[in-house]
Protein backbone atom coordinates (compact mmCIF):
# COMPACT_ATOMS: atom_id res chain seq x y z
CA UNK A 1 0.00 0.00 0.00
CA UNK A 2 0.97 3.26 -0.71
CA UNK A 3 0.13 6.35 1.16
CA UNK A 4 0.87 9.53 -0.15
CA UNK A 5 4.05 11.08 0.12
CA UNK A 6 5.37 13.96 2.28
CA UNK A 7 7.37 16.80 0.57
CA UNK A 8 10.62 18.15 1.17
CA UNK A 9 12.17 21.23 -0.62
CA UNK A 10 15.33 19.46 -2.31
CA UNK A 11 16.49 22.27 -4.22
CA UNK A 12 15.81 26.15 -4.27
CA UNK A 13 16.27 28.02 -7.48
CA UNK A 14 15.33 31.63 -8.67
CA UNK A 15 11.53 31.34 -9.56
CA UNK A 16 10.47 27.86 -7.89
CA UNK A 17 11.78 25.15 -5.93
CA UNK A 18 12.35 21.08 -6.53
CA UNK A 19 10.38 18.60 -3.67
CA UNK A 20 11.59 15.56 -2.98
CA UNK A 21 9.38 12.70 -1.64
CA UNK A 22 9.59 11.42 1.67
CA UNK A 23 8.01 9.09 3.31
CA UNK A 24 4.86 10.30 5.63
CA UNK A 25 5.68 7.83 8.43
CA UNK A 26 9.52 7.35 8.85
CA UNK A 27 10.50 11.05 7.26
CA UNK A 28 13.20 9.13 5.81
CA UNK A 29 13.30 8.94 1.48
CA UNK A 30 11.23 6.97 -0.20
CA UNK A 31 12.10 4.34 -2.15
CA UNK A 32 11.01 4.03 -5.48
CA UNK A 33 10.46 7.52 -7.38
CA UNK A 34 11.61 10.24 -5.22
CA UNK A 35 11.72 13.42 -7.45
CA UNK A 36 8.87 15.82 -7.09
CA UNK A 37 7.16 18.37 -8.40
CA UNK A 38 8.64 21.92 -9.46
CA UNK A 39 7.03 24.40 -7.43
CA UNK A 40 6.64 28.31 -8.96
CA UNK A 41 7.68 30.59 -6.00
CA UNK A 42 5.32 33.85 -5.69
CA UNK A 43 6.54 37.31 -6.12
CA UNK A 44 9.52 38.08 -4.01
CA UNK A 45 10.68 34.31 -4.27
CA UNK A 46 8.02 33.22 -1.19
CA UNK A 47 5.56 30.84 -0.77
CA UNK A 48 2.65 30.31 1.53
CA UNK A 49 2.57 29.01 4.34
CA UNK A 50 0.39 26.64 6.83
CA UNK A 51 0.67 29.41 9.67
CA UNK A 52 1.99 33.02 9.48
CA UNK A 53 3.02 34.86 7.27
CA UNK A 54 4.18 33.54 3.45
CA UNK A 55 7.95 32.67 4.03
CA UNK A 56 11.53 32.43 1.53
CA UNK A 57 11.79 28.60 1.26
CA UNK A 58 15.04 26.98 2.43
CA UNK A 59 16.59 23.49 1.94
CA UNK A 60 15.08 20.77 3.83
CA UNK A 61 11.51 22.86 4.29
CA UNK A 62 8.27 19.99 4.58
CA UNK A 63 5.74 21.36 1.84
CA UNK A 64 2.04 20.39 2.12
CA UNK A 65 -0.74 20.25 -1.02
CA UNK A 66 -2.69 23.25 -0.04
CA UNK A 67 -5.85 21.64 1.98
CA UNK A 68 -8.53 22.25 -1.22
CA UNK A 69 -8.16 20.51 -4.85
CA UNK A 70 -8.99 23.71 -6.73
CA UNK A 71 -5.28 24.80 -7.45
CA UNK A 72 -3.50 21.00 -7.19
CA UNK A 73 -0.30 23.10 -8.02
CA UNK A 74 -0.91 25.20 -4.69
CA UNK A 75 1.79 23.68 -1.57
CA UNK A 76 2.28 25.37 1.78
CA UNK A 77 5.25 25.66 3.61
CA UNK A 78 4.63 23.68 7.00
CA UNK A 79 6.23 25.25 10.21
CA UNK A 80 10.27 24.51 10.73
CA UNK A 81 11.71 22.51 13.60
CA UNK A 82 14.92 23.74 13.34
CA UNK A 83 16.76 26.57 11.26
CA UNK A 84 20.16 26.76 10.37
CA UNK A 85 20.23 30.53 9.67
CA UNK A 86 23.47 32.71 8.86
CA UNK A 87 24.61 36.69 8.03
CA UNK A 88 23.00 37.87 4.68
CA UNK A 89 26.59 37.42 2.09
CA UNK A 90 26.35 41.26 2.15
CA UNK A 91 25.85 41.73 5.76
CA UNK A 92 23.45 43.84 5.40
CA UNK A 93 20.43 42.19 4.18
CA UNK A 94 18.94 40.48 7.07
CA UNK A 95 19.95 37.08 7.50
CA UNK A 96 19.81 34.04 5.10
CA UNK A 97 18.33 30.32 6.15
CA UNK A 98 21.02 27.78 5.12
CA UNK A 99 18.66 24.86 5.85
CA UNK A 100 15.33 23.88 7.50
CA UNK A 101 14.16 21.05 9.23
CA UNK A 102 17.59 19.83 10.49
CA UNK A 103 18.61 17.19 13.47
CA UNK A 104 22.56 17.33 13.01
CA UNK A 105 25.02 20.08 12.12
CA UNK A 106 28.03 18.20 11.21
CA UNK A 107 30.59 20.78 11.57
CA UNK A 108 33.09 20.05 8.98
CA UNK A 109 37.22 21.26 9.36
CA UNK A 110 40.10 19.81 7.67
CA UNK A 111 43.34 18.48 9.40
CA UNK A 112 45.16 19.99 6.95
CA UNK A 113 45.85 22.33 6.62
CA UNK A 114 45.99 22.89 10.40
CA UNK A 115 42.11 23.08 11.58
CA UNK A 116 41.18 25.91 12.90
CA UNK A 117 39.59 25.50 16.30
CA UNK A 118 38.00 29.40 16.59
CA UNK A 119 36.08 28.40 13.52
CA UNK A 120 34.69 25.67 14.93
CA UNK A 121 33.92 27.39 18.03
CA UNK A 122 31.65 29.87 16.10
CA UNK A 123 30.27 27.29 13.74
CA UNK A 124 29.72 25.03 17.28
CA UNK A 125 27.27 27.95 18.88
CA UNK A 126 25.52 28.33 14.61
CA UNK A 127 24.72 24.75 14.99
CA UNK A 128 23.30 24.86 18.37
CA UNK A 129 21.73 28.16 17.48
CA UNK A 130 19.65 26.36 14.51
CA UNK A 131 18.33 23.60 17.52
CA UNK A 132 20.35 20.87 16.08
CA UNK A 133 22.71 19.17 17.36
CA UNK A 134 26.59 19.60 16.29
CA UNK A 135 28.92 16.88 16.05
CA UNK A 136 32.38 18.24 15.24
CA UNK A 137 34.43 15.81 12.13
CA UNK A 138 38.10 16.57 11.62
CA UNK A 139 38.57 15.00 7.90
CA UNK A 140 41.79 14.47 5.62
CA UNK A 141 42.93 11.95 8.91
CA UNK A 142 45.18 10.33 6.30
CA UNK A 143 47.31 13.26 5.61
CA UNK A 144 48.63 13.98 8.88
CA UNK A 145 49.48 11.78 12.28
CA UNK A 146 48.34 14.09 15.00
CA UNK A 147 44.44 13.48 14.42
CA UNK A 148 43.88 12.34 18.16
CA UNK A 149 45.90 15.11 19.58
CA UNK A 150 43.38 17.79 18.00
CA UNK A 151 40.70 15.86 18.86
CA UNK A 152 41.66 16.36 22.34
CA UNK A 153 41.68 20.44 21.49
CA UNK A 154 38.62 19.85 19.95
CA UNK A 155 36.90 18.70 22.74
CA UNK A 156 38.37 21.54 24.67
CA UNK A 157 37.21 23.88 22.63
CA UNK A 158 33.30 22.09 21.83
CA UNK A 159 32.76 20.55 25.45
CA UNK A 160 30.35 17.54 25.45
CA UNK A 161 29.91 17.25 21.62
CA UNK A 162 30.70 14.39 19.80
CA UNK A 163 33.91 14.93 17.67
CA UNK A 164 35.56 12.56 15.13
CA UNK A 165 38.32 12.23 12.84
CA UNK A 166 37.79 10.86 9.13
CA UNK A 167 39.70 10.16 5.99
CA UNK A 168 37.50 9.61 3.12
CA UNK A 169 40.29 8.44 1.21
CA UNK A 170 40.76 5.23 3.43
CA UNK A 171 37.43 5.76 5.03
CA UNK A 172 38.65 5.95 8.35
CA UNK A 173 36.14 7.14 11.11
CA UNK A 174 33.08 7.16 8.22
CA UNK A 175 31.57 4.35 10.28
CA UNK A 176 31.53 7.28 13.61
CA UNK A 177 29.59 9.29 11.24
CA UNK A 178 27.45 7.13 10.16
CA UNK A 179 26.43 6.01 13.69
CA UNK A 180 25.15 9.39 14.01
CA UNK A 181 22.43 8.98 10.80
CA UNK A 182 19.23 7.87 12.53
CA UNK A 183 17.06 6.89 10.28
CA UNK A 184 14.51 9.96 9.07
CA UNK A 185 17.32 12.30 10.23
CA UNK A 186 18.42 15.27 8.19
CA UNK A 187 22.02 16.34 8.43
CA UNK A 188 23.51 19.47 6.90
CA UNK A 189 27.37 19.73 6.95
CA UNK A 190 29.10 23.16 6.80
CA UNK A 191 32.95 24.88 7.00
CA UNK A 192 35.07 26.30 5.29
CA UNK A 193 35.71 25.73 1.34
CA UNK A 194 38.02 23.04 0.72
CA UNK A 195 37.31 20.86 3.99
CA UNK A 196 36.28 17.88 2.46
CA UNK A 197 32.18 18.73 3.03
CA UNK A 198 31.18 17.02 -0.26
CA UNK A 199 33.23 14.52 -0.17
CA UNK A 200 32.32 13.11 2.99
CA UNK A 201 28.54 13.61 1.76
CA UNK A 202 29.77 11.12 -0.92
CA UNK A 203 31.41 8.64 1.21
CA UNK A 204 28.20 9.13 3.38
CA UNK A 205 25.60 8.54 0.81
CA UNK A 206 27.88 5.71 -0.59
CA UNK A 207 27.67 7.75 -4.17
CA UNK A 208 28.56 10.88 -6.20
CA UNK A 209 25.94 12.49 -5.39
CA UNK A 210 28.14 16.23 -4.93
CA UNK A 211 30.30 17.24 -7.32
CA UNK A 212 34.39 17.67 -5.34
CA UNK A 213 37.02 20.16 -6.17
CA UNK A 214 40.80 19.29 -6.73
CA UNK A 215 42.77 20.54 -3.64
CA UNK A 216 45.57 22.98 -4.93
CA UNK A 217 48.25 21.72 -4.27
CA UNK A 218 50.32 24.69 -3.35
CA UNK A 219 47.95 26.26 -0.33
CA UNK A 220 45.47 23.27 0.37
CA UNK A 221 42.69 25.17 -0.56
CA UNK A 222 39.44 23.97 -2.55
CA UNK A 223 37.89 25.69 -5.15
CA UNK A 224 34.55 26.61 -3.65
CA UNK A 225 32.80 23.39 -6.02
CA UNK A 226 29.79 23.38 -4.05
CA UNK A 227 27.87 26.31 -5.43
CA UNK A 228 24.24 25.24 -4.41
CA UNK A 229 22.56 23.73 -1.68
CA UNK A 230 20.67 20.49 -1.66
CA UNK A 231 18.69 17.85 -0.14
CA UNK A 232 20.11 14.78 -0.77
CA UNK A 233 18.40 11.11 -0.03
CA UNK A 234 21.08 8.88 2.04
CA UNK A 235 19.76 5.43 2.56
CA UNK A 236 17.09 6.34 5.29
CA UNK A 237 18.21 9.78 6.60
CA UNK A 238 19.06 12.39 4.49
CA UNK A 239 21.99 15.20 3.84
CA UNK A 240 22.46 18.71 2.78
CA UNK A 241 25.91 19.87 1.36
CA UNK A 242 26.39 23.37 1.67
CA UNK A 243 29.58 25.78 -0.45
CA UNK A 244 32.22 26.96 2.33
CA UNK A 245 31.28 29.03 4.28
CA UNK A 246 33.75 31.82 3.60
CA UNK A 247 33.21 34.55 6.28
CA UNK A 248 30.70 32.85 8.86
CA UNK A 249 28.24 35.69 9.55
CA UNK A 250 27.60 34.23 13.01
CA UNK A 251 23.81 34.22 14.20
CA UNK A 252 23.59 33.28 17.41
CA UNK A 253 22.26 34.51 20.86
CA UNK A 254 23.64 34.45 24.37
CA UNK A 255 22.10 30.91 24.88
CA UNK A 256 23.59 29.41 21.86
CA UNK A 257 26.74 30.69 22.79
CA UNK A 258 26.45 29.71 26.54
CA UNK A 259 25.90 25.81 25.30
CA UNK A 260 29.50 26.51 23.47
CA UNK A 261 30.93 27.88 26.25
CA UNK A 262 29.77 25.79 28.96
CA UNK A 263 32.47 26.49 31.24
CA UNK A 264 32.49 29.77 30.47
CA UNK A 265 29.18 30.48 31.24
CA UNK A 266 29.30 28.48 34.66
CA UNK A 267 31.83 30.49 36.01
CA UNK A 268 30.50 33.61 34.74
CA UNK A 269 27.17 32.55 36.82
CA UNK A 270 29.52 32.19 40.13
CA UNK A 271 30.96 36.40 39.69
CA UNK A 272 29.83 38.38 42.74
CA UNK A 273 27.71 41.04 40.22
CA UNK A 274 25.45 39.30 38.26
CA UNK A 275 26.21 41.68 35.05
CA UNK A 276 30.36 41.24 35.95
CA UNK A 277 32.23 42.09 32.66
CA UNK A 278 35.31 40.35 34.02
CA UNK A 279 37.63 43.49 33.52
CA UNK A 280 39.14 43.55 36.82
CA UNK A 281 35.62 43.27 39.28
CA UNK A 282 35.73 42.27 42.61
CA UNK A 283 34.84 38.17 43.02
CA UNK A 284 35.22 37.70 39.50
CA UNK A 285 34.87 33.66 39.36
CA UNK A 286 36.47 33.85 35.49
CA UNK A 287 39.31 35.91 36.53
CA UNK A 288 40.31 33.68 38.85
CA UNK A 289 40.07 30.45 36.90
CA UNK A 290 42.39 32.05 34.48
CA UNK A 291 44.40 33.29 37.58
CA UNK A 292 44.98 29.65 38.39
CA UNK A 293 44.71 27.86 35.00
CA UNK A 294 41.40 26.12 35.30
CA UNK A 295 40.31 28.29 32.12
CA UNK A 296 41.97 29.10 28.83
CA UNK A 297 42.88 32.75 27.57
CA UNK A 298 42.08 31.49 23.84
CA UNK A 299 38.53 30.42 25.57
CA UNK A 300 38.10 33.35 27.34
CA UNK A 301 38.80 35.32 24.10
CA UNK A 302 36.85 33.56 21.79
CA UNK A 303 33.67 33.76 24.16
CA UNK A 304 34.24 37.35 24.64
CA UNK A 305 34.34 37.99 20.25
CA UNK A 306 30.96 35.68 20.36
CA UNK A 307 29.05 37.75 23.17
CA UNK A 308 30.26 40.84 21.24
CA UNK A 309 29.13 39.87 17.94
CA UNK A 310 25.87 39.01 19.94
CA UNK A 311 25.52 41.68 21.28
CA UNK A 312 26.45 43.47 17.65
CA UNK A 313 24.01 41.27 15.82
CA UNK A 314 20.96 42.18 18.19
CA UNK A 315 21.33 46.20 17.64
CA UNK A 316 21.96 46.06 13.98
CA UNK A 317 19.22 44.06 13.73
CA UNK A 318 16.91 46.82 15.27
CA UNK A 319 16.15 44.42 18.24
CA UNK A 320 14.80 47.22 20.59
CA UNK A 321 14.83 44.25 23.35
CA UNK A 322 18.22 43.81 23.17
CA UNK A 323 18.75 46.96 23.33
CA UNK A 324 16.76 48.09 26.42
CA UNK A 325 18.40 45.25 27.75
CA UNK A 326 21.86 46.21 27.06
CA UNK A 327 21.13 49.53 28.39
CA UNK A 328 19.64 48.24 31.64
CA UNK A 329 22.58 46.30 32.04
CA UNK A 330 24.89 49.27 31.91
CA UNK A 331 22.57 51.21 34.34
CA UNK A 332 22.45 48.27 37.04
CA UNK A 333 26.62 48.02 36.61
CA UNK A 334 27.11 51.46 37.22
CA UNK A 335 24.75 51.27 40.14
CA UNK A 336 26.64 47.90 41.74
CA UNK A 337 29.81 49.94 41.07
CA UNK A 338 28.10 52.78 43.43
CA UNK A 339 27.26 50.34 45.66
CA UNK A 340 30.93 48.81 46.08
CA UNK A 341 32.21 51.99 46.15
CA UNK A 342 29.83 53.30 49.25
CA UNK A 343 30.15 50.22 50.81
CA UNK A 344 33.90 49.61 50.71
CA UNK A 345 34.83 53.37 50.68
CA UNK A 346 37.33 53.13 47.83
CA UNK A 347 37.57 55.29 45.25
CA UNK A 348 38.41 54.43 41.71
CA UNK A 349 37.98 51.52 39.67
CA UNK A 350 36.80 48.36 42.07
N1 LIG B 1 43.63 13.16 1.34
C1 LIG B 1 42.34 13.45 1.50
N2 LIG B 1 41.78 14.35 0.67
C2 LIG B 1 40.47 14.66 0.85
C3 LIG B 1 39.70 14.04 1.87
N3 LIG B 1 38.45 14.56 1.81
C4 LIG B 1 38.45 15.45 0.81
N4 LIG B 1 39.66 15.51 0.21
C5 LIG B 1 40.05 16.35 -0.94
O1 LIG B 1 39.90 17.73 -0.60
C6 LIG B 1 39.47 18.48 -1.72
C7 LIG B 1 38.24 19.29 -1.38
O2 LIG B 1 37.15 18.42 -1.12
P1 LIG B 1 35.62 18.86 -1.32
O3 LIG B 1 34.82 17.73 -0.83
O4 LIG B 1 35.37 19.35 -2.68
O5 LIG B 1 35.56 20.10 -0.33
P2 LIG B 1 34.29 21.00 0.06
O6 LIG B 1 34.39 21.26 1.51
O7 LIG B 1 33.04 20.38 -0.41
O8 LIG B 1 34.59 22.34 -0.73
P3 LIG B 1 33.54 23.42 -1.29
O9 LIG B 1 32.59 22.72 -2.18
O10 LIG B 1 34.41 24.40 -2.03
O11 LIG B 1 32.88 24.05 -0.10
C8 LIG B 1 39.21 17.46 -2.82
O12 LIG B 1 40.33 17.44 -3.69
C9 LIG B 1 39.09 16.14 -2.09
O13 LIG B 1 39.51 15.05 -2.88
C10 LIG B 1 40.33 13.07 2.71
O14 LIG B 1 39.75 12.49 3.64
N5 LIG B 1 41.65 12.82 2.48
ZN1 LIG C 1 33.40 38.13 36.42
Amino acid sequence: MTSSPAWRVARVDRTCVRLVAADPETGAPRTGPAAGPVVRLRPGGVLDAVVGEPVAPAVGDAVVPAPTDADPDRFLLAPRRSELVRDSVDRTAGTQVLAANVDVVLVVEHLDPEPKLGRIERLVTLAWRSGATPVVVLTKADLVTDAPQWLDDVARVAPGVGAHAVSAATGEGLDAVRAVLEPGTTLVVVGPSGAGKSTLVNALAGGDVMATGQRRESDGRGRHTTTHRELVPAGECWLIDTPGLRAVGLVADADAVDETFPEVAELAAQCRFGDCAHAGEPGCAIAAAIEDGRLDERRLASWRTQQREVAHQARRAGDRAAQLDFRRSVRQRERDIRTYHRVTGRGGRP
